[in-house]
């Protein structure tokens, strides 16, 4: 059987872990989610990790964690974090390791609505009140774009339900 590995990457709450989820179950193969991966391999939430050991602790475990999956794993659906596209030469190693890396791209108010909901573990965020959110977002979304640009292919869905962008990618597998 040919190794499927598909790749998802977008802000914050575009979508990652609910449709990465869901495109896995669908193809049948397995789902990994690179914040999951790294509570489970450093044995602590990613929220305390930020606050015990910092984002340069974090950003260090992130790429190496995610060079481990691409050695260790086969056939997986692997959903990245948010940042996980902007550091190092983390995109490289994607586009290296497979053909099929998806930026979920979701516009900045319904990310805002989304994020006002669960910001409390997700470090980048948590300190902002809700009115700031528009803003922030608006802004560490242009600086990150040129990151999530990088990725093969481009899925649009602010209107779309996680089902249906799921099936976008399954039918734009390389
Ligand atoms: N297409 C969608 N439409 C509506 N809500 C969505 C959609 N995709 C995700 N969500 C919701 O947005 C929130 C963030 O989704 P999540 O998968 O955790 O994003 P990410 O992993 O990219 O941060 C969750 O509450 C999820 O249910
Ligand atoms: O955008 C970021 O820098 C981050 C996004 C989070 O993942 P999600 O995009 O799944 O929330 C998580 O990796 C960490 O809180 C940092
Ligand atoms: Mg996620």
């Amino acid at each position: 059987m040919k190794d499927v590995k598909i790749v998802l990457l977008g802000y914050m709450g575009s979508g990652k872990t609910t449709i990465g989820k869901i495109v896995a179950n669908h193809l049948n193969i397995k789902f990994l989610d690179l914040d999951d991966y790294i509570e489970q391999q450093e044995n602590m939430p990613v929220g305390l990790i930020f606050e015990n050991r910092g984002e340069l602790y974090f950003r260090k475990k992130e790429r190496e964690y995610l060079s481990q999956i691409f050695l260790t794993e086969t056939n997986f659906v692997l959903s990245l974090g948010g940042g996980t596209p902007c550091f190092g030469d983390n995109m490289e190693l994607v586009n290296e390791k497979t053909v099929n890396s998806f930026y979920l791209n979701i516009g900045i108010n319904e990310l805002s609505e989304r994020l006002k909901l669960e910001k409390n573990h997700r470090p980048m965020i948590a300190h902002l009140k809700d009115d700031e959110m528009q803003e922030f977002i608006g802004k560490h979304l242009f600086e990150r774009s040129f990151f999530y640009n990088k990725a093969h292919q481009k899925v649009k869905g602010n209107k779309n339900t996680p089902t249906e962008i799921a099936e976008k990618i399954i039918n734009s597998l390389v």
